[in-house]
């Protein structure tokens, strides 16, 4: 059988090992090209305990990528935004299809890099061109068929599952959304940093990038989409004393004459046919547990029902940062890209087992 070929560059990070393992399960892939500066020469065998042909396949150099990768269909970026920046033109040009995990080519408006990317954005053709891959609120056909995915942020993408489909049915007032959300620290990444050593961490919890965090943005942008008009909004995000995980708590209001039967109704109209999400009994019924280690995410909504605050909405949503908020959405998009099923690789993970 003809397996696609597919490369990870950024192959030794937390989201490239976890997109390792699960196209090393896949089935329809032949893994041909890792890189990594950190583990060159070494062997995914070596490294990630993986057996077989994959096991032996070596690490390349990162500054080999862009010429090794012309071996593949398919090559997953799993770099830092200003890598992807630099890789993304010469491998499109090189006729290779791209899902890019970093924020490099996620924001429509090249204005908003400087203040949240700390760069300059010299592709506003690519940006133009490339395709966001949230796959239960943008069109699979355009992911389907796009040359250059942009793979969402962990957080943005529970954010904007959570009220996606509120907003689009016109059931949110247009008051200002407020999302509190919090992460496990792989989120960071795995270069350390002061704030990220487990001294710092462990036992702690504290909101961080206040008011200037980049999915900010982001989250405005895809709710701005559904939505049909701005949508103001306030996202904080807070690193929690954990590995993987995020929980975000959304708060909102019912428009004028909207009833909670039919904010519960939109969410599971929307969600009906989306394999990874599941809309929970209440919005208490949603914790890191069930979403961590697969790529669900699970969404509960809670409307006021005792008078205390009439109209106010809250709803949660939980995903595992690194599979639904990165590797495992990426693997999701290359499969509508090959149309394959959207599942493949990714039914099976192996959850969280207390
Ligand atoms: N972690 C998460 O939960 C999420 C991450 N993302 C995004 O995905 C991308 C990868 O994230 P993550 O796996 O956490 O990152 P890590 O810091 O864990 O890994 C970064 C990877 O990129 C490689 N790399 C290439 N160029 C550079 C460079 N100039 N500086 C540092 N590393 C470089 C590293 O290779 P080596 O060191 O071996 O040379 C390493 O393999 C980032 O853009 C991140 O923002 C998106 C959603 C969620
Ligand atoms: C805990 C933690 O630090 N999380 C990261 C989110 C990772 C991510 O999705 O970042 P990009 O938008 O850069 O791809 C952060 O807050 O920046």
């Amino acid at each position: 059988m003809h397996k696609a070929a597919i490369g990870i560059i950024g192959a030794s990070g937390y989201s490239g090992v976890e997109a390792t393992h699960i196209l090393a399960a896949h089935g329809q892939v032949e893994l041909r090209l890792v890189t990594s500066d950190r583990w060159k020469g070494e062997t995914v065998g070596r490294r990630l305990g993986i057996m077989g042909p994959l096991g032996q396949l070596r690490y390349a150099p990162l500054d080999q990528s862009a010429e090794l990768a012309r071996e593949c269909e398919v090559v997953l970026l799993a770099t830092p935004a200003e890598s992807s920046l630099q890789l993304v033109p010469g491998l499109l040009e090189a006729g290779v299809r791209v899902i890019d995990l970093s924020g490099a080519f996620r924001l429509q408006d090249t204005a908003a890099y400087p203040a949240f990317y700390n760069f300059t954005h010299g592709s506003p053709a690519l940006l133009a061109e490339a395709v966001y891959g949230l796959p239960e609120l943008v069109s699979r056909e355009r992911i389907a068929r796009a040359r250059l995915v942009s793979n969402p942020g962990c957080y943005a993408t529970a954010c904007a599952l959570s009220v996606a489909p509120l907003l689009r049915a016109g059931l949110l007032d247009e008051g200002s959304l407020i999302f509190d959300a919090a992460s496990g620290t792989t989120g960071a990444g795995r270069k350390g940093s002061e704030d990220m050593s487990f001294s710092e961490v462990d036992e702690d919890f504290r909101a961080y990038r206040v008011l200037r965090h980049q999915h900010t943005p982001e989250i405005a942008q895809t709710l701005a989409g559904v939505a049909g008009r701005q949508v103001p909004l306030t996202f904080t995000a807070h690193l929690l004393p954990l590995k993987r995980g995020i929980l975000v708590t959304a708060y909102a209001r019912l428009a004028k004459g909207a009833t909670a039967a039919e904010a519960r109704a939109a969410l599971e109209k929307d969600y009906a046919d989306c394999p990874f999400l599941s809309v929970e009994s209440s919005a208490d019924a949603v914790g890191l547990k069930a979403v961590v280690g697969t790529n669900r995410c699970t969404v509960g909504l809670a409307v006021d029902a005792t008078g205390h605050d009439p109209g106010r909405v809250v709803v949660t949503a939980a995903i595992d940062n690194l599979v639904k908020g990165a590797a495992g959405q990426a693997v999701q998009n290359l499969n509508l890209m090959k149309g394959w099923e959207e599942t493949l690789g990714l039914s099976t993970l192996r959850g969280f087992t207390p």
